[in-house]
């Protein structure tokens, strides 16, 4: 069933423009909301977004904007994905529009400095808003060429988990709901630092072992780190968690593995970023998560592995050595009482 008003996505990104398209897919009227008044004609005029969703033709039922106050106010139900960095500030001055409304965060990073994440965000600008969290295996392009895609949507809102499966349920994406909107986000933040790790491995040429070490490892560092800051382990064995690692530890398509190909083959830092020229969350994620897990002394390698290479002139054999010569470990540790 079509919701009544019509419904509000933020970001004319990769993501945004595949969540709007979702959207009309399923019959409903979508105001796409992007800063980009160029970006927003093209949308308009050749149905198509040429900058970040290049040859995916945008359903009609999708209306680009660039009229932030209009589209919050003709708006109940509004998806959120601005990237984490930027999204305080654009949404801080029309915070009196957010009262009320149901937001779902479509965004996968950690703030700087307060390490709060986007729906806590979200929460601060907009305390009386209801909020969700949609995280999963979700690439953005696979979704926009409409390939079998599944999701979990996050919120002690019952009301509103159920109101967002019903708006984005179709035959080509499913979506299944969590109350544990905390690990579930916290997932989807984490993984991309993961996935820039990734892509290193594949740029120096290894292979399925060793991505199938890292994932394996990661997915143990990650609920080790969430399990102390409250979450629920069992999220991490769901969708939005070892899912979510699979497809971005294994695809070029996950901007964040772009990053790490890119620093595999010899870039720099900045010239990976500049060369992918899109949002790449894990590299900002990385300093949050060093300074969290340093401070927690939690225990983290391959996190202050990346960090070594990436902010303090260690070299990528000498990372590797070091972690493959650590001291001897056990498997699976981070289920047991004494991993925590
Ligand atoms: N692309 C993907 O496959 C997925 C992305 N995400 C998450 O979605 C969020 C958004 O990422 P993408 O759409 O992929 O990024 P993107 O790099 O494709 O696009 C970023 C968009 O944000 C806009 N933007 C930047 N600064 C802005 C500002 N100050 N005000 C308004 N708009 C601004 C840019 O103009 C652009 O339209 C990220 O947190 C990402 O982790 C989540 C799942 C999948
Ligand atoms: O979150 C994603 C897939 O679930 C997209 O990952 P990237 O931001 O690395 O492209």
């Amino acid at each position: 069933m079509s919701e009544k008003q019509p419904i509000a996505v933020l970001g004319g990104g990769s993501f945004g423009t595949a969540s709007a398209n979702l959207l009309a897919q399923n019959g409903h009227s979508v105001l796409l909301w992007m800063r980009d008044s160029a970006q927003a004609k093209a949308i308009a005029n050749e149905r198509e977004n040429p900058r970040y969703l290049k040859g995916i033709k945008i359903y009609p039922a999708v209306t680009p904007t660039t009229d932030l106050s209009a589209t919050l106010t003709a708006c109940e139900l509004i998806f959120v994905a601005l990237p984490s960095g930027v999204l305080r500030s654009a949404l801080q001055p029309v915070a009196g529009l957010l009262s009320g409304k149901c937001l779902v965060s479509l965004a996968k990073g950690i703030e700087q400095g307060s390490f709060k994440l986007v729906s806590e965000i979200l929460a601060d600008i907009a305390p009386d808003a209801r909020i969700g969290v949609l995280s999963g295996p979700n690439l953005a392009r696979e979704i926009a060429e409409q390939a079998l895609t599944a999701s979990v949507i996050a919120s002690q809102d019952e009301t509103l988990c159920r109101r967002v499966q019903a708006v984005l349920h179709g035959r080509t994406f499913r979506v299944y709901a969590s109350s544990d909107r905390f690990g579930v986000e916290l997932s989807g933040a984490l993984k991309n630092v993961y996935a820039i790790i990734a892509g290193m491995a594949a740029a120096l040429g290894m292979g399925e072992n060793t991505r199938s070490l890292l994932i394996t490892r990661a997915l143990a560092e990650m609920t080790r780190f969430a399990v102390r800051l409250g979450a629920n382990p069992m999220t991490f064995l769901g969708l939005a968690g070892v899912g979510d690692l699979i497809a971005t530890c294994s695809s070029e398509k996950s901007r964040n593995y772009r990053v790490g190909f890119f620093l595999g083959t010899g870039l720099s830092l900045q010239q990976a970023i500049e060369r992918l020229g899109e949002t790449a969350e894990g590299v900002n994620t990385l300093v949050a998560l060093k300074a969290k897990a340093e401070s927690l002394n939690i225990y983290m390698p391959l996190v202050a592995g990346l960090y070594a290479i990436l902010f303090e002139g260690r070299t990528l054999e000498q990372v590797i050595e070091a972690l493959m010569c650590g001291e001897a470990k056990t498997d699976v540790d981070f289920i047991s009482a004494k991993g925590f």
